[in-house]
């Protein structure tokens, strides 16, 4: 990828899609990130090598690819601040934010650029993230492609054409790493309950995570199969499964998910409101 990408803010997201993209063979050289905070910028640089720069529209100049990575509250602040610049060098804009749609955005920014919005998810730190991606009218084919190319450095990427299911795709994989961290907190003080070693158990739920996670992606066969195939008739798990099911697990999932792809609609009427 011969393109050079800046990352406005340099926060968890941020660092988690630089470092797989590093991961992934992208020079650092190629890639810049801004922030106010002169520390934060000095441990990224030192950490990923990357160029560092706390002026927005100095670090947009030269940029292909804009990133922009701050929280949704700041995000019209900051276009303001890009337009005159972005106006001018016209550069794939990227952007992260929960919650704030592509045409907003592209206004606050001057209207008239290729927008991308993208829903990713912290574990493209380790490679193993899950985007899903938008696009608006004046997005190239080859725009897409290298959007495509950047976020397929750090993870999976699935299009969507509906810009409203970037909701759906929160719920699912943007909010989702949380939902499984919940899943090892609540295994571990269980197993240490059951008489394990708080480390051991950790070591334990954490790998069969991973373990269940790429049996379910190799495998011919369906979650609700490689689930029956775990559970012997009158053993233990058939035990633990009803448990689950008698308490409602399938319907607190699906209020949770319900909960957060709500949230980024409200999210988004919120930032439109006070602006
Ligand atoms: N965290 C996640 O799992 C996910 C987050 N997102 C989205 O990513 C975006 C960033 O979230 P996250 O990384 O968690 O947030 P962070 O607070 O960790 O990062 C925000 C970054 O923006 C910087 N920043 C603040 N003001 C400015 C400014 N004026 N110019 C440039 N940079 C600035 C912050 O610097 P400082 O720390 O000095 O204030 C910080 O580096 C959000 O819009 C969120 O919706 C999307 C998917 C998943
Ligand atoms: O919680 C949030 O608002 C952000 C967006 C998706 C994950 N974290």
């Amino acid at each position: 990828m011969a393109s050079r990408i800046t990352f406005i803010g340099a926060g968890n997201m941020a660092s988690a899609i630089i470092g797989g993209l590093i991961d992934s063979g992208v020079a650092p050289t190629d890639i810049t990130a801004t922030a106010p905070n002169a520390s934060e910028l000095d441990a990224i640089k030192e950490r990923l090598g990357i160029n560092t720069q706390a002026d927005n529209v100095a670090a947009v100049g030269e940029a292909d690819v804009v990133v922009l990575a701050v929280k949704p509250q700041i995000m019209r602040a900051v276009c303001e601040e890009l337009k005159p610049s972005i106006h001018e060098t016209r550069p794939l804009v990227i952007s992260i934010a929960a919650g704030l749609d592509a045409a907003t955005i592209d206004q606050w920014l001057g209207g008239g650029n290729a927008l991308v919005r993208c829903m990713p998810n912290t574990p493209s730190l380790v490679g193993i993230g899950a985007s899903g991606l938008y696009a608006n009218a004046a997005v190239s084919e080859e725009q897409r492609a290298l959007s495509t190319q950047l976020m397929e450095a750090v993870g999976i990427v699935e299009w969507v054409e509906n810009e409203a299911l970037l909701e759906a795709v929160t719920a699912v994989s943007g909010s989702a790493p949380a939902y499984f961290f919940l899943m090892f907190e609540a295994m571990e003080e269980a197993a240490v309950k059951l008489g394990l070693p708080a480390e051991t158990a950790r070591r334990l739920a954490i790998q069969t995570g991973l373990g269940a996670s790429a049996m379910a992606q190799r495998s011919d066969h369906d979650p609700a199969t490689l689930k029956q195939n775990v559970m012997s008739p009158g053993g233990t798990t058939e035990r633990a499964i009803a448990h689950m099911e008698e308490a409602q697990m399938r319907t607190i999932i699906a209020d949770a998910m319900q909960a957060c792809a709500d949230r980024a609609a409200e999210m988004a009427k919120e930032l439109a409101k006070k602006n």
